[in-house]
C-alpha cells in the first residue's frame, strides 16, 4: 500500500464522517507494520467536547485489534492546503509511530505533504519521560 492508496482510503473513510455541527469532514487511514489498514472519520457529539477526530478513530480501531505500530498515516480534509492535525491527535500519533513513520497530510484537491512526528510535535511527551 503506497501513499496514494492510503490517501484514497482516507478519502473513502471521510464519507462516513459524522460532523453535523462543524460540517468539517475528515478522513484518516493508517498502515501498520503488519501491513494492515485501518481507517476512521471524525465523530462529533451534541456535547461538542466529546468529539473524536478521524486520526484518533483510525488509531484506536487499530490498537483495539492488536495493531499498534503505525508505519504510515494519511489524513484528508477539504482544506486549502494539506490538513493540519490538532494537537491531541499529534500526541496520540506520537504514541504509536516511530521516527520515520510517514505522516501524509492531504486535501481533496490533491495537495500532499509527507512529514514526520518530530516536525509535527517536537519534544512530544513520551513514555521515556515517565518515572524520572
Ligand atoms: O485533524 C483534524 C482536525 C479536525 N478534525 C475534526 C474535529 C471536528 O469534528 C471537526 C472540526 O474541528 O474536525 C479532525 O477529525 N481531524
Ligand atoms: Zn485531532
Amino acid at each position: 500500500m503506497n501513499a496514494d492508496q492510503l490517501v484514497k482510503k482516507a478519502i473513502e473513510a471521510r464519507d462516513f464522517a459524522y460532523a453535523p455541527y462543524s460540517k468539517f469532514k475528515v478522513g484518516a487511514a493508517i498502515l501498520t507494520t503488519n501491513q494492515k489498514v485501518y481507517s476512521g472519520c471524525n465523530v462529533e457529539n451534541a456535547s461538542y467536547g466529546l468529539t473524536n477526530c478521524a486520526e484518533r478513530t483510525a488509531i484506536f480501531k487499530a490498537v483495539s485489534e492488536g495493531e499498534s505500530k503505525v508505519e504510515a498515516i494519511a489524513i484528508v480534509a477539504d482544506t486549502d492546503g494539506p490538513v493540519s492535525p490538532c494537537g491531541a491527535c499529534r500526541q496520540v500519533i506520537a504514541e504509536f509511530c516511530h521516527e520515520k513513520t510517514q505522516i501524509i497530510l492531504a486535501n481533496l484537491k490533491g495537495d500532499v505533504e509527507v512529514t514526520t512526528i518530530d516536525r509535527l510535535l517536537p519534544g512530544f511527551f513520551a513514555s521515556s519521560d515517565l518515572n524520572k
